[in-house]
């Protein structure tokens, strides 16, 4: 299976490095960045074909992945539409991009899809959501995302809301950590040694949260000791609305994605 990924800016490259880390041929995959020089040093580090030539790479690409600004997907299909395989699925990474959008800049017959992922596919733990007109066969798609995370299958209508949740989504936890961050550095801890600690903290949590039949509300309770510390917490984050900021940061981030589908 040869994969084309169009645009390797940060998402495109946390892609990229996942699907490497996987064990994905780097002779399999065929990558665009710009400016050359960008270009050059990825193929260094990675080992992979990487150009300019967006037409050029697609040529032989049984998926094409596009992980170039919203703005630049439409201009950028109709350039490759020529160059497409008559079978070639083309995977949108980008928010707010509808499906319609994406079949009316390709050839009649190429199939198109949106996927949101997240930056966590460098680590292969990204949250992938697919979304395809009706009947379409994304076993290969699937497959291949499957490489970096989990994936699951949604309704087109949801992925503004799966976009704010799943892809803007770590940017809530890293806003989340450095703040943490920041107030035990001024309470008096070294920084290095409060980053150690916050992030394991994160990551053990996550962890914990995943593998536990109990919900988020649920872990929250078995931390909060009546009359202890972490009461005092959660009583301090409701009297600031911290839930009902957060509601708002979702309505934001999915409201700027139905925005984008005019860009
Ligand atoms: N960042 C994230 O965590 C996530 C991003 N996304 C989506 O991924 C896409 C990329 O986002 P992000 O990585 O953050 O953005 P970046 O700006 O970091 O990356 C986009 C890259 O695409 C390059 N590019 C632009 N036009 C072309 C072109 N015609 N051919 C080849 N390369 C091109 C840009 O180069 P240059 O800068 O020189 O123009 C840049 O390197 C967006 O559509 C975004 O919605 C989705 C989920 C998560
Ligand atoms: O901020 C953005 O628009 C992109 C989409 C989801 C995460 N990053």
């Amino acid at each position: 299976m040869d994969i084309a990924l169009l645009g390797v800016g940060h998402l495109g490259e946390a892609v990229l490095a996942g699907l490497i880390d996987s064990g994905l041929p780097p002779a399999q995959i065929w990558a665009t960045a710009l400016p050359a020089e960008r270009a050059a040093e990825l193929a260094d580090t990675y080992g992979i074909e990487v150009g300019t030539d967006n037409p050029s790479a697609v040529a032989e690409a049984d998926i094409v992945l596009v992980a170039v600004p919203p703005v630049a997907v439409g201009p950028l299909l109709s350039a490759i539409g020529p160059s497409l395989e008559p079978d070639a699925i083309v995977v949108s990474l980008a928010a707010g991009v509808p499906l319609a959008k994406l079949t009316d800049r390709l050839p009649k017959g190429i199939t198109a899809v949106r996927a949101m992922t997240n930056i966590a596919a460098r680590a292969r733990q990204a949250a992938t959501a697919l979304a395809a007109p009706e009947g379409t066969d994304l076993t290969e798609v699937e497959d291949l995302f499957d490489r970096i995370g989990v994936t699951v299958i949604a309704e087109e209508s949801m992925m503004d809301l799966i976009t704010a949740v799943g892809g803007s989504g770590p940017a809530f936890l890293y806003y989340l950590a450095d703040a943490m961050t920041n107030a035990a550095v001024d309470g008096g801890m070294e920084p290095v040694a409060a980053r150690v600690l916050v992030d394991q903290m994160l990551v053990g949590a996550c962890l914990h949260l995943q593998d536990s039949d109990a919900g988020p509300s649920a872990l929250l309770e078995q931390i909060a000791t009546p009359g202890g510390t972490t009461e005092a917490a959660l009583a301090s984050l409701d009297a600031s609305n911290v839930d009902d900021a957060i509601r708002a940061a979702v309505a934001a981030a999915t409201g700027r994605g139905g925005e984008l589908h005019e860009s």
